[in-house]
């Protein structure tokens, strides 16, 4: 049986004024992998995620994110979709003046009608998922590491339970042995769970060890869109720097 496809790119032209991002960019993420954007820096990899979460349109071209082109998407079909996924962004943006099971709850006290006990309970779970004891709860962002605010950003974007989750360089700023924790926490979440991960990533490590598939953007376009094992046949010099 074919595996369904969760996203599809057809020729993504983007710009911003005169600057030309992505000029017939095309890709399709399967259900079920770890997807990784790669690319150098200024390739368009952000650009891409943000235009796959409606957080930026793309200039022509359709991306069909859970069977929508969420580039003619009404604001009503957007809304409905945005609650499908959750984003953890490079930065966590947990909400300071929050506890941490507070910042868990958010989406779910406003996209639900469940009960605050059953709020609680679901959120507690969520933090469990992630690795995170129950007594961070009750504790603010500020009194965490940066691995475990990573994990309770997570958390956050696991509350609505979504099918699809986009990660922007989720072991950005974490010390080696954190990053590695979180990359087995990603497999764990897809194999539990059942989710696709679509993630923008610079770590050698995680795209060695995690990903299923990826894209390589430069020059505009796809230059690579494969496995691990494939990119290692290439003969090209520019794409065998993200070999090594
Ligand atoms: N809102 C914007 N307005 C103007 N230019 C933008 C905007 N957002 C991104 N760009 C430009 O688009 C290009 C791609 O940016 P993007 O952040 O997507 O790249 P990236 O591959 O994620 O880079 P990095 O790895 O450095 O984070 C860059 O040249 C950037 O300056």
């Amino acid at each position: 049986m074919k595996t369904p496809v969760i996203i599809e790119a057809k020729e993504i032209v983007t710009s911003f004024g005169d600057n030309v991002i992505h000029d017939g960019v095309s890709f399709k993420i399967q259900k079920g992998e770890i997807f990784g954007l790669l690319g150098g820096s200024g390739s368009g990899k952000t650009t891409l995620l943000r235009e796959m979460i409606m957080l930026q349109k793309a200039h022509s071209g359709e991306m069909i994110v859970l069977g929508t082109n969420v580039l003619t998407a009404s604001q009503k079909t957007a809304q409905k979709l945005r609650q499908r996924w959750g984003v953890l962004f490079q930065f966590g943006a947990l909400f300071t003046s929050l506890t941490i099971l507070e910042n868990v709850a958010i989406a779910m006290k406003e996209y639900t009608q469940v009960p605050d006990w059953l709020i609680e309970e679901a959120s507690l779970m969520k933090l469990s998922i992630v690795g995170l004891p129950p007594k961070v709860a009750t504790m603010y962002p500020s009194e965490l590491s940066g691995g475990m605010k990573k994990r309770a950003g997570l958390a956050r974007s696991l509350a609505l339970d979504p099918k699809l989750l986009f990660l922007d360089e989720p072991t950005s700023g974490l010390d080696p042995q954190s990053a590695r924790a979180f990359d087995e926490l990603i497999v764990t979440l897809r194999d539990t769970l059942g989710v696709t991960v679509v993630m923008v990533t610079h770590d050698k490590d995680t795209m060695a060890n995690v990903l299923d598939r990826f894209i390589i953007l430069g020059n505009k376009k796809v230059q690579f869109e494969g496995t691990m094992e494939l990119l290692k046949q290439t003969t090209d010099e520019e794409l065998k720097k993200f070999l090594s």
